[in-house]
């Protein structure tokens, strides 16, 4: 790729056009407000430096690596790009107004995707014509700079060649790319998290555990497996045979209703948001926002080093 284009500089933006100028690709950012554009610059000051710290293989300096970003409010800027991401507010209406002029400046072999967490792209790209054969979801999971998932959906027009250059081409910077044959809402990984979080909130709800057993039953029960498998391997190892009984066994008790959980909605009445108001399930005190997302960004690094990132660049 020698130009990628990113649309929005907010929490995706910023994570992914700082992660292709860490690899040295020549990236512009797209941005309605200044002000988030400021902010993804200042943010990159802030990344390169931990990323540097935690012992993260940095082939370019801050200055090259910054040579490597432009800004700006202009979509015309994208003419050029031969990869332009989406990653604006999840809005369908703003999405499909960006496609349908991202359709008529992008160059004819440009490709066009979307970050979208929960619109579906048949629906985004609704008034897109000329590039139907070069649109995908690329669907980031955050922090993106960090985390190396990257789910790719196709639609039926997507030409075979498109999604094996693109996955080869994430594949070369050590992401992990995955293919999702069909549109699902959400994808694999969000339906995924959302099981988990409707089976833990439920348990949670029906005063089953403390919110602390909780946490530890996931981080060092389930999570701490995770860290070294997936699910099948788990499951190869654990036994098919095992396995097979206890889905049927526990299939039908566990939670499978939509439900309206109390327990999250009467915090969010109470602006317990989370880490962003320093209260939510826990409490947050002391630091600000960006410190208690820069402390987690770092163990997450540290993880990633220590895993994958070992593994894929032996000789770096
Ligand atoms: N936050 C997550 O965890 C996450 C994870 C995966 C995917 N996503 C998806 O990524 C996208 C961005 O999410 P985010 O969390 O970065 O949101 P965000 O609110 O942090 O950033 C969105 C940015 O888009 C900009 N923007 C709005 N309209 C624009 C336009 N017409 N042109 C250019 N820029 C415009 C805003 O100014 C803002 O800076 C969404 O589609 C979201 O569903 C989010």
């Amino acid at each position: 790729m020698k130009k990628i284009g990113v649309i929005g500089a907010g929490t995706m933006g910023f994570g992914i056009s700082f992660y292709f100028a860490i690899h040295g690709i020549p990236t512009h950012v797209v941005d309605i407000s200044n002000v988030e554009l400021e902010n993804a610059k200042e943010k990159l000051k802030t990344y390169y430096q931990l990323f540097n710290e935690n012992g993260y293989p940095l082939p370019f300096s801050e200055r090259e690596t910054v040579s490597f970003l432009s800004y700006s409010t202009e979509l015309n800027h994208l003419k050029d790009a031969d990869l332009i991401i989406e990653s604006a507010t999840e809005n369908l209406i703003l999405k499909q107004e960006l496609f349908k002029k991202l359709d008529l400046l992008a160059k004819p072999e440009a490709i066009l995707t979307s970050n979208t967490s929960s619109l579906k792209l048949s629906d985004i790209a609704l008034y897109v014509k000329k590039h139907r054969n070069r649109l995908l979801l690329t669907h980031f999971f955050n922090p993106a700079q960090i985390v190396p998932l990257v789910e790719l959906l196709p639609s039926e027009e997507t030409s075979t060649q498109i999604v094996d250059d693109i996955k080869t081409f994430f594949e070369s910077i050590n992401k992990t790319p995955i293919i999702i044959k069909r549109e699902v809402p959400g994808l694999a990984a969000n339906r995924i998290q959302v099981a988990l979080a409707r089976e833990a909130l439920s348990l949670l709800e029906d005063g089953v555990l403390s919110k602390e057993d909780l946490e530890k039953t996931l981080y060092d029960g389930p999570g701490f497996r995770f860290a070294a498998s997936g699910l099948l391997k788990i499951i190869d190892f654990g036994g098919l045979d095992v396995w097979s009984s206890v889905l049927q066994n526990l299939q039908k008790e566990i939670e499978s209703e939509v439900r309206d959980f109390s327990i999250i909605n009467d915090l969010v009445q109470k602006n317990a948001i989370g880490v962003k108001t320093g209260k939510g399930f826990f409490e947050y005190p002391n630091k600000g926002f960006d410190e208690f997302v820069l402390q987690r960004d770092s163990e997450l690094l540290k993880h990633l080093l220590n895993t994958r990132y070992k593994l894929l660049n032996r000789d770096l």
